[in-house]
């Protein structure tokens, strides 16, 4: 079913701004164009310097920018969604300055790492409805995650919709806005960590004397095919990696170094430093706001 906002417009003609046109304003646009959600004349693309990547944006997919005529002013006016995605450190200067551009019948959906709702509200009024959203990469192929919460004045319809958008780009969970930090540490930063024990698994191949390219597609291969056990089988991966452990065979040989090398536990505590740091980019951003 296709959404539409209280007005009744439907996603196909509403017109969606990324204020931040970076990779994470890229992967969510290209999800909505390839699936067919929204146009990419209805898109428009926002940032603060660099023109080379507004040309290189409107040559791959067809979004609008400044380049094609219309001010960055009239983007965000217009917009019936506008999706926040600048670095934190640029948020609270870049938020504050639409303010006086923003209407309580646009939809502001943040995708802002620790950025919590209330102080979205600070910087551009309490009336906007606002969403907080968690997304990752692979929105970019359609296979991302996105933990999404709400605030208040965020209507029914406007929920369905934001499910529907972030969907055409992957799998969402509603979460309580007290998680957001905690999908931050699992699926947002989630597939570096992937891609970094794809680059260990790719440099033991090099060191076995593989080629880069036979390396590359070893692992990729050998990676996506577990990804891909887990999923269709529904097994644990406990116990697909037991199925692939002979009792004193190669596998629980390599699993013994890994694990004397906290293998694990490093991972683990990995994602909760990531969880940490989005509440302190968070935290820093609210002292921010109230100076
Ligand atoms: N990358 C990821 O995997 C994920 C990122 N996020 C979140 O997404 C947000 C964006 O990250 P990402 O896409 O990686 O960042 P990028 O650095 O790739 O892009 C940031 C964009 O913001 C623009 N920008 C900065 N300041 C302003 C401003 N004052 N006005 C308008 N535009 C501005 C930049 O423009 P210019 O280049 O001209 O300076 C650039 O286009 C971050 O807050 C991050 O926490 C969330 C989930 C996953
Ligand atoms: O590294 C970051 O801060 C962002 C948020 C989640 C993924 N990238």
């Amino acid at each position: 079913m296709n959404y539409s906002t209280e007005a009744g417009k439907p996603i196909s003609t509403m017109r969606i701004c990324f204020y931040g046109a970076g990779s994470m304003a890229e992967a969510i646009s290209r999800g909505l164009i390839e699936n067919q959600l929204t146009p990419p004349g209805q898109i428009s693309m926002l940032n603060r310097q660099n023109k080379d990547r507004l040309q290189e944006l409107n040559d791959r997919y067809g979004v609008q920018t400044i380049l094609q005529g219309a001010t960055n002013e009239q983007f965000i006016r217009e917009a019936d969604i506008i999706f926040l995605a600048m670095k934190p450190k640029d948020a609270a200067e870049a938020i504050g300055g639409i303010r006086h551009l923003l209407s309580e019948r646009q939809l502001v959906i943040s995708v802002i790492a620790g950025l919590s709702i209330d102080s979205i509200g600070k910087l551009i009024g309490p009336d906007i409805p606002v969403v907080r959203s968690m997304p990752n990469t692979s929105s970019t192929i359609g296979l991302g995650v996105t933990g999404i919460s709400y605030s208040s004045r965020v209507s029914e319809e406007q929920r369905k919709l934001t499910d529907q958008l972030f969907q055409a780009v992957g799998m969402t969970q509603t979460v309580d806005e007290t998680k957001q930090d905690s999908i931050t540490g699992v699926s947002g930063s989630g597939p570096a960590y992937v891609y970094y024990f794809m680059e260990a698994m790719m440099e033991g191949a090099a060191q076995l004397g593989f080629d880069e390219q036979t390396a590359r597609e070893l692992v990729v291969q050998t990676v996506l095919g577990a990804a891909e056990m887990v999923r269709l089988t529904g097994e644990e991966p406990a116990v697909l990696r037991r199925k692939v452990t002979s009792p004193n065979g190669t596998t629980q040989a390599a699993i013994e170094v890994m694990a004397a090398g906290n293998l694990k536990e490093t991972v683990m505590k990995g994602m909760l430093r990531s969880t940490e740091r989005a509440g302190e980019i968070g935290a820093e951003l609210e002292r921010n706001i109230q100076r």
